[in-house]
Order: C-alpha cells, then sequence, then structure tokens
C-alpha cells in the first residue's frame, strides 16, 4: 500500500483476532517508534509485549486493581476484563521513561510517546495488522505499572491491544479536515469544527 494511501485509511479495532505480528515484522513495526520526533532525542518510549501465557497473569493484576478501587464492582465487569486481556493476540503496554527534572518539559516528554505510538498504529495498518490504544483505570494503576517495571517516575500511557483486524467491520467515515483547518490573516482563526 501507497504510505499516503495506508495514512487516510487506518482506524481503530479491538475485534482482533490471531496472528499478531511477530518476528522481524514485528520489530519492523515498532522501529517505526524510533521515527517519532522527540525533543532532546530522550526516547522516552518504552513497549512491554504481553502474549501467550503472560495474558493471564497481566489480566490477573488488572482485575486485581479493580476489585481493590471497587470491592463491590460487578462480577460481569471483572469477567468483561479478564476476558479482554487474556484473549488479544498481542498487548503492548505503552511506558514512559519520565525525566521530570530534564530541560524538556514533561509534556513533550508525554508527546513524543504519543507521537511514537501512533507510528506503530500506523505501522501495524501498513502491514496488515491492526490494533486499539487504550487507557482505563488500569493505566493509572501503580502496581499494575510497577508490575511491568514502570516505577514513579516512569508511568504508563496506556496500551495498545493488537492482532488481525475483521476485515468486515464497519470503518467510521471521518469529517472533511478542512473542518479543522484555518488560514490565518490577522485575526483570530475560527474552525468549521467548532461551529
Ligand atoms: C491516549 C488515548 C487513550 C484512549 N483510551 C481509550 C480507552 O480507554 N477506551 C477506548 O475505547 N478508546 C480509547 N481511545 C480511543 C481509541 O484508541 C481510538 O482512537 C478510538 O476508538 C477512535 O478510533 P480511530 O483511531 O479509528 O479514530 C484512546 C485514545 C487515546 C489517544
Amino acid at each position: 500500500m501507497a504510505a499516503l494511501d495506508s495514512l487516510l485509511s487506518r482506524s481503530s479495532t479491538d475485534a482482533l483476532s490471531d496472528p499478531a505480528p511477530e518476528g522481524s515484522v514485528l520489530e519492523d513495526i515498532l522501529s517505526a517508534a524510533m521515527r517519532a520526533p522527540d525533543h532532546g532525542k530522550l526516547r522516552p518510549w518504552r513497549y512491554v509485549l504481553i502474549r501467550g501465557e503472560a495474558r493471564p497473569k497481566l489480566a490477573e493484576l488488572v482485575v486485581d486493581g479493580m476489585r481493590a478501587r471497587d470491592p463491590d464492582v460487578a462480577a460481569e465487569k471483572i469477567e468483561k476484563r479478564r476476558q479482554r486481556f487474556s484473549t488479544m493476540p498481542l498487548t503492548i503496554a505503552l511506558g514512559m521513561h519520565i525525566r521530570p527534572d530534564d530541560k524538556i518539559p514533561v509534556i513533550e516528554q508525554e508527546m513524543a510517546v504519543a507521537a511514537a505510538a501512533m507510528n506503530v498504529l500506523d505501522a501495524l495498518h501498513a502491514t496488515g495488522f491492526g490494533g486499539v490504544w487504550v487507557t482505563g483505570d488500569m493505566t493509572y494503576d501503580p502496581a499494575v505499572a510497577s508490575a511491568l517495571g514502570f516505577d514513579a517516575p516512569h508511568r504508563l500511557a496506556g496500551f495498545l491491544f493488537v492482532g488481525t483486524p475483521d476485515p468486515d467491520r464497519l470503518v467510521p467515515k471521518r469529517r472533511p479536515v478542512v473542518d479543522y483547518v484555518a488560514e490565518w490573516q490577522g485575526t483570530p482563526v475560527r474552525f468549521g469544527a467548532d461551529t
């Protein structure tokens, strides 16, 4: 697929089945992160691969956190979350190695992590795979982050669920970008998206 066609056709999905990328294909996909804009060359992105037998271990950590936050959490909610983390072909935990005292502001470090994650999502699509970036309470649960290797000041930016997308899934249409663009001619702009 031509590069621009690929960028213009990506969409997120959690309707994912086996196979997930592996080996040199996965390495290529993750290498797209190394092309992200990155003020100060801090390379704050980190990726933890959770697959195979490791999946139920992460699922248990995630649901332990749900129960700790809300002892009355509904059993169905627990089971849904457990199933999701146990069955995704591949989960990539998005880590952020944050340097709070660096001259590069933390928000710029976080934006570099986000830019790199976007590159990974685009590379997944370009290679025939798919995914979705999710956060949720588990992303901000220090016990989950610590178990994955991220103690403060390092943190999680979320999880990418990864696999082969359902070819019959509905892909939502996008608004035209013209609604999000304005030409500045000396006075404050207004956007079609906001009217
Ligand atoms: C930082 C971040 C966190 C997100 N967290 C969630 C989430 O927890 N659950 C969810 O359903 N979508 C979440 N999303 C949105 C999806 O990743 C996705 O963008 C959305 O479903 C729209 O699909 P699209 O990427 O095809 O536009 C998040 C997106 C970002 C950038």
